[in-house]
């Protein structure tokens, strides 16, 4: 029996979700290739999410993501918007709370097709990034570009559930050097679990514009955690005040690391695109 998919978006990073309450989805890392892949029977999306049912109190769901190369990552901060909509919708709530493999997520109705979501503290131990050696995570020695000029250098590193590097740039970057970069970085060994790859220009105390290349889906129109890492990077370096607006080209975020927790509070839209049924080659 083929599934039931939602085709969302949160500025444009794109999802297939899907909801997995009356049948289990286990995929092999080739159907969600499949599911990904743009044109050629491919639905086409950055990430697949799937909403399984709660595993402990409290919760409304277990959620998992993979991302378009078909590995599972631990965060996907618009994909946790558009998730935190859809269990607020279904439920008749304004507020929900649902667990990942990187802990406990929750979220409010911010207005319409807006949602606000709390994304825990960040994580910045070297080890917790993770990096292959000891570091100060504020000031990672690692260059990229020619040894005399690199093209950029000593960013932040920041785990939001998952990997970050946030490199600071004193221009808004192309897409061109944001693949040719990100995709030297994404896979360098200081990284062993790989990283998504930020390039943030500090635009003023309250607002960073950033590109993100992403671990597994490559130049994405919006990485939520991307922009949650960039603001928690701006203000370890004193850049930015506790809230920023974090622009991509496709749109803002308001982010907040707020000083009360040290959580990460993330504000922005969430877009429903369609639904359809999955090829019936995807037997997951
Ligand atoms: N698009 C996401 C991030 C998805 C996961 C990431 N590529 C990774 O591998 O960690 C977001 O909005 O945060």
């Amino acid at each position: 029996m083929s599934r039931t998919f939602l085709k969302m978006n949160g500025l444009g990073n794109d999802f297939v979700v899907i909801e997995t309450l009356t049948q289990p989805f286990d995929p092999s890392a080739e159907e969600i290739r499949a599911i990904a892949k743009r044109g050629q029977g491919g639905i086409g999306c950055d990430q697949v999410v799937a909403i399984d049912p709660p595993k402990s109190e409290g919760a409304s769901a277990y959620v998992r993501f993979w991302n378009a190369d078909g590995e599972e990552a631990g965060a996907c901060g618009n994909g946790t918007r558009c998730v935190a909509w859809l269990l607020m919708q279904s439920g008749g709530k304004d507020h929900v709370a649902f667990d990942t493999s990187a802990g406990r997520l929750s979220g409010v109705m911010a207005g319409d097709k807006r949602v606000t979501v709390d994304m825990g503290p960040p994580r910045l131990d070297w080890n917790q990034i993770p990096l292959s050696e000891e570091m100060d995570t504020a000031r990672v020695e690692l260059q990229v570009g020619p040894i005399d000029a690199p093209w950029v250098h000593t960013p932040v590193c920041v785990s939001m559930g998952n990997p970050h590097v946030v490199f600071f740039v004193d221009a808004p970057v192309t897409d061109e050097f944001a693949q040719k970069t990100g995709s030297l970085v994404e896979h360098h060994p200081l990284f062993p679990e790989g990283v998504n790859v930020g390039f943030a220009h500090v635009v003023s105390r309250d607002h960073i514009k950033l590109k993100v290349w992403e671990r597994g889906a490559g130049l994405t129109a919006a990485c939520g955690t991307g922009a949650c890492a960039a603001q928690v990077a701006a203000v370890r370096r004193g850049l930015t005040d506790r809230v920023a607006t974090v622009e991509f080209e496709s749109g803002p975020l308001v982010i907040e690391w707020r000083e009360a927790d040290g959580h990460v509070i993330m504000t922005g839209p969430v877009a429903l695109e369609f639904t359809g049924k999955l090829p019936e080659t995807v037997s997951a």
